[in-house]
């Protein structure tokens, strides 16, 4: 089931102003001078929706672009019949740069490794508190690709009716990580709000196993915007079509979730420890005395030393181990 709010059938999308209208023309840019901005919504083979203004558009990479892909989150500029009318096609010139790329490696099913997400600025793990149950290792991973891609992330426990959080709370204590604890009745009576106000603000990808409540998560976020009134074009088209991530609108203009069906973790292969131990204010000083392309988990490593002379918590390095040794092991796991 995947329903998002909107009715594709309706048509009350409200188109406001350009608000970029008076924005004064750049001559460093002499080609596609006259071209929109926009953000990819959702990909499907070939044809992207891109939200220009208020408005939808489908539209393909233009040739220029060449083997340069545009993914779900990316600022791009378009050219050609921006109206959003049926049976009209854009143009993409230009993929703006990116503040953050989110990938996936290479696995067994999918012999690519892809930027499934751009732009993003935080991970929501969702993981079910029971039903299925929690699998840490799977936490492991996303969380290590967070650190690595420079996402915040965010735990978002789910079926707070069937189990306590306590204890998976007690395994990340040391991460000291954003978390939000929720439960479709609560989503149901009280609405959204508790998770929401961790996601204002900021660009938010979820990634969850088939089963753990992120459909009926993700469509109490943005039901909500029917009630309120603030509609918008995002999700009528291309919702059923396809597996690509899908950016959605809070309401308010509040921020963006960003869900990604089929994304349930990430291949790690990619992972540079160095970016992961950014993530690591207090551990990442005392690396400077680690043998060169140190693992971080050999018999020279320095952090050792670190810690002893109690610059930071031991259970912060445990931690910062446990993640890197996550590299190792099978997407899957
Ligand atoms: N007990 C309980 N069940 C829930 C809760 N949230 C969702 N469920 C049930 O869990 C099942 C999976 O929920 P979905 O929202 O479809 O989960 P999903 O992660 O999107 O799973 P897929 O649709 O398979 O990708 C459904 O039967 C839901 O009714 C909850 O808070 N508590
Ligand atoms: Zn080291």
């Amino acid at each position: 089931m995947r329903r998002y709010g909107k009715n594709p059938d309706e048509d009350d999308v409200r188109i406001r102003p350009n608000r970029k209208g008076n924005r004064p023309r750049t001559t460093i840019r002499p080609k596609h001078e006259d071209a929109a901005e926009g953000m990819v919504l959702t990909v499907d083979r070939g044809r992207l929706t891109v939200l220009v203004d208020d408005r939808e558009i489908t539209a393909m990479k233009a040739r220029e672009l060449g083997r340069k892909s545009a993914v779900v989150g990316d600022q791009v500029a378009v050219v050609g019949d921006l109206s959003g009318a049926k049976d009209t096609l854009a143009r993409i010139v230009r993929v703006e740069e990116r503040s953050s790329v989110l990938r996936r490696t290479a696995d067994d099913t999918d012999p690519f490794e892809r930027v499934v997400v751009a732009n993003a600025d935080q991970l929501a793990i969702v993981t079910a508190l029971a039903d299925p149950e929690p699998r840490p290792r799977m936490i492991d991973r996303c969380l290590v690709a967070a650190y690595d891609a420079g996402l915040n992330p965010l735990l978002v426990l789910t079926k707070s009716d069937l189990a306590p959080a306590g204890p998976l709370l007690e395994t990340y204590g040391a991460l000291d990580l954003d978390y939000v604890v929720t439960n479709r009745d609560e989503l149901l009576t009280a609405g959204a709000d508790e998770v929401l106000r961790k996601l204002t603000g900021r660009v938010t990808a979820f990634v969850g196993h088939s089963g753990v409540g992120k459909t009926t998560l993700v469509n109490a976020l943005v039901e909500r915007q029917r009630t309120t009134g603030h509609v918008n074009a995002v999700t009528g088209r291309g919702r059923h079509t396809t597996t690509s991530a899908l950016a959605l609108p809070l309401p308010g203009d509040a921020g963006w979730v960003i869900d990604t069906p089929g994304v349930r973790s990430f291949g790690l292969a990619h992972i540079d420890p160095s970016r992961v131990i950014h993530a690591f204010p207090d551990l990442e000083p005392g690396t400077v005395d680690c043998p060169r392309a140190c693992s971080h988990d050999e018999p020279d490593c320095a952090l050792d030393e670190w810690v002893a002379t109690g610059h930071a918590e031991p259970a912060r390095l445990d931690s910062l181990r446990r993640l890197l040794s996550t590299r190792e092991r099978r997407e899957g796991d």
